[in-house]
């Protein structure tokens, strides 16, 4: 009779707040100060993301990422960790889309026994800081999201294998 197979630690998303998020990065979101602008038909919001993304030369990239149900769903078995140690990294699901922010901290590895997964609703995004241990893009269903990072000449991107079983679950 074979082995049962090993039980996978449960990690719950959780709804993002400014506060839950702040070891991690920012939520991108409207300061007080918007101005009128376009014959006082639009309100104008600047800098509502804080990207670092000129270290060694770097600059800023936007980038599409499209996801597909099939290899989108829950529950998510975590795969591997990665950081980018040089720049941040800003996430914004667009329309309908949902995505997950699933973290590990900013230590010299990732902290498996403290992963943490917040759901990005739409209107929400952020921006990871710059050394945080976060899992390659995990979306709700197909999705497509906006993400703004730093590029380079040479790929600024650590990857860590997992070292024990972990999934995501919605709820
Ligand atoms: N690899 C890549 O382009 N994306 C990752 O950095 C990610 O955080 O999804
Ligand atoms: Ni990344």
């Amino acid at each position: 009779m074979s082995a049962p197979e090993p039980t996978s630690r449960v990690v719950l998303a959780q709804p993002l707040t400014a506060r839950a998020f702040a070891p991690y990065g920012d939520l991108l979101a409207p300061g007080e100060a918007g101005r009128e602008i376009n014959f006082g038909t639009t309100q104008r919001f600047d800098d509502v993301a804080r990207l670092d993304v000129e270290e060694q030369g770097g600059r800023a990239c936007v980038a599409l990422f499209r996801t597909d149900a099939q290899t989108h769903r829950a529950p998510y078995p975590l795969r591997a960790f990665e950081r980018h140690r040089l720049g941040s990294q800003s996430f914004i699901p667009l329309g309908a889309s949902r995505c997950l922010a699933v973290l590990a901290g900013s230590g010299d590895t990732p902290d498996e026994a403290a992963i943490v997964a917040f759901m990005i609703e739409p209107g929400q995004g952020v921006t990871l800081r710059r050394g945080v241990w976060h899992h390659p893009l995990i979306t709700v269903g197909a999705a497509d999201v906006l993400v703004i990072e730093r590029a380079a000449a040479s790929e600024d991107c650590q990857v860590m294998a997992m070292t024990t079983r972990v999934e995501v679950r919605l709820g």
